[in-house]
């Protein structure tokens, strides 16, 4: 085999999977934006998602930030060497982690550091299979590390928050799905994909989950119950009210397949996959003589381009009005917003995410972070031969996993507003009410979007991190984001995550025998 034309081809597979949204994936984007009605924050962030995909289709950059975990699976025909593929995904990864294309993602485990090119002990995965066919399959998918912390496994049988008993059948299964739905809430960066898997065990459970995720998103079960369940689950699942980023609205789920295996007596799983909007697997067909790419896959049909969506179709008076901040911001401003404001931020932010928190909460600050902005993000960031640092994807990260850290670290340096996606808990909020703080919810995944806001970057610190993980100072103008906490107590997060536990518990009753 032609080893350096096999190199180009998962290069470009890579690149391919960062930067341009499936058409199957497309295709449910879409419908799901035709769903909301114009002026809500779900058409808003719909909007904003469009117009990212159509940024990093045309700039070829990553659509979002988080690259994920990239995993492979690649089929072979019988005497073809698994280990020459395996070294030329390694050069390939090497190769678009340089370019920009995918953010240096694998980090040791155990001290925490980023090996900076995405190898590290295990990654990238690559699954390997042989078949009977004489070219080389290969697949990738990209699962951000937001979504993946919304994985669930669920042992039958189990009591489930409003559902109640969840028994070893076909109901109990249905229950399940429901559930997970309702616990990822916008956090997976809503609206989701799932792949389910019934039966196995809890390895082999999660594997079929995720097989599942590289199905087609327009197939059709050819198991009839198992058809039944997924377009239950489609049907239903939508009138949980979670909606876009968990902002409330009628698009919670994008697609749900589910596989099924047999089990052992003893257990009974139902493993769940949640992928976000920004789903990024695709595929392709590869000769095996020359290592050249035949056929792409995921892509039948016409590609939809956002490119005249751009805008939406709201009237003037429907587009909710946008406060501008100029950071540093006083107490008094803060004090004045309430949830569901539209801000636009115009001046200095802070990046900081798990390794800032932890650190700040027993360092002092490089920085004086007195009425400035934490923004809860881990960029792709690329210097030219300057020694100048550029961003090329830099959208929000999970809020909640600095709950434990953030209402302190805001008292203590007067931090002023803090922005990420999918919300934070009490211990936040009412550290917010205290001190005179506030919440800014942006969109997930709209890493292009952001990264066309912030006109430069002023500095940077604590690179020991990491690129994802150091605080860099970054220029931003027009910055928008939704107040979803505030300082009078308020909290959208925690009004969804309660109606839409109401309306989970009218999914109580038996559906199937
Ligand atoms: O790591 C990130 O940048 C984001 C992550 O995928 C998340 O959803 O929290
Ligand atoms: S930030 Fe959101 S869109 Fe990006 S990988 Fe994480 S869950 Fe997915």
């Amino acid at each position: 085999m032609n080893i350096t034309a096999l190199e180009n081809s998962l290069y470009d597979l890579i690149v391919e999977t960062s930067t341009n949204l499936p058409k199957d994936v497309r295709r449910a984007i879409r419908a799901a934006k035709e769903q909301e009605n114009a002026g809500t924050r779900a058409a808003m962030s719909l909007a904003t998602i469009t117009q990212n995909i159509q940024m990093a289709d045309d700039k070829v950059s990553p659509i979002c930030q988080d690259t994920g975990l990239p995993t492979f699976k690649i089929k072979t025909p019988v005497g073809v060497n698994q280990l020459e593929i395996k070294e030329a995904a390694y050069k390939a990864m090497v190769r678009a982690t340089k370019d920009g294309k995918m953010r240096p993602n694998s980090v040791d485990s155990l001290t925490g550091e980023n090996s900076g090119d995405n190898l590290g002990l295990g990654l990238p995965v690559i699954k390997f299979e042989q078949w009977e066919k004489d070219t080389i399959d290969i697949r990738l998918i990209l699962k951000g590390g937001g979504c993946e912390n919304k994985n669930i496994q669920y042992s039958l049988p189990c009591e489930l928050d409003g559902l109640g008993r969840a028994g070893r059948d076909l109901d109990g299964i249905r229950k399940c799905i429901m559930h997970s739905v309702y616990q990822a809430q916008g956090q997976g960066c809503s609206a989701g994909f799932i792949g389910v898997g019934i039966g196995g065990d809890r390895s082999s459970g999660y594997d079929l989950a995720k097989e599942q995720l590289f199905r087609s998103s327009d197939d059709v079960n050819p198991n009839e119950d198992l058809r039944k369940l997924e377009e239950y689950v489609m049907d239903h699942a939508n009138e949980l009210g979670i909606g876009t980023m968990g902002f409330g609205g009628e698009t919670t789920l994008l697609g749900c397949k589910v596989g099924v295996m047999h089990r052992i007596p003893a257990s009974f799983f139902v493993s769940v996959a949640y992928n976000c909007w920004a789903f990024r697997r695709l595929g392709i067909s590869v000769d095996a003589a020359t290592g050249e790419i035949q056929e792409w896959m995921y892509q039948e049909g016409e590609k939809i381009s956002f490119k005249d969506e751009d805008e939406t179709e709201e009237t003037p008076d429907e587009k909710p009005a946008v406060i501008t901040l100029q950071a540093p911001i006083s107490e008094e401003q803060i004090r004045s917003l309430k949830v569901g404001d539209v801000v636009q931020i115009d001046g200095m932010m802070y990046t900081g995410r798990d390794a800032i928190h932890k650190y700040l909460s027993d360092n002092d600050s490089p920085v004086d972070l007195n009425e400035q902005v934490i923004y809860h993000c881990g960029p792709v960031m690329l210097k030219d031969e300057d020694g100048n640092w550029h961003v090329k994807a830099a959208g929000p990260t999970t809020s909640i996993r600095e709950e434990p850290y953030q209402g302190d670290i805001m008292k203590r340096f007067g931090i002023r507003a803090v922005i990420g996606k999918g919300g934070m808990g009490p211990k936040t909020l009412k550290a917010l009410e205290e001190h005179g703080g506030v919440y800014l919810n942006a969109i997930g995944g709209a890493a292009q979007y952001y990264a066309d806001c912030i006109q430069g970057v002023e500095g940077v610190d604590l690179t020991q991190f990491g690129i994802p993980e150091a605080m860099w100072h970054l220029r931003v103008k027009g910055f928008t984001a939704v107040v979803t906490m505030d300082s009078h107590g308020n909290s959208l997060h925690r009004d969804v995550d309660q109606s839409s536990l109401e309306k989970l518990s009218q999914f109580k009753e038996k559906v199937f025998n």
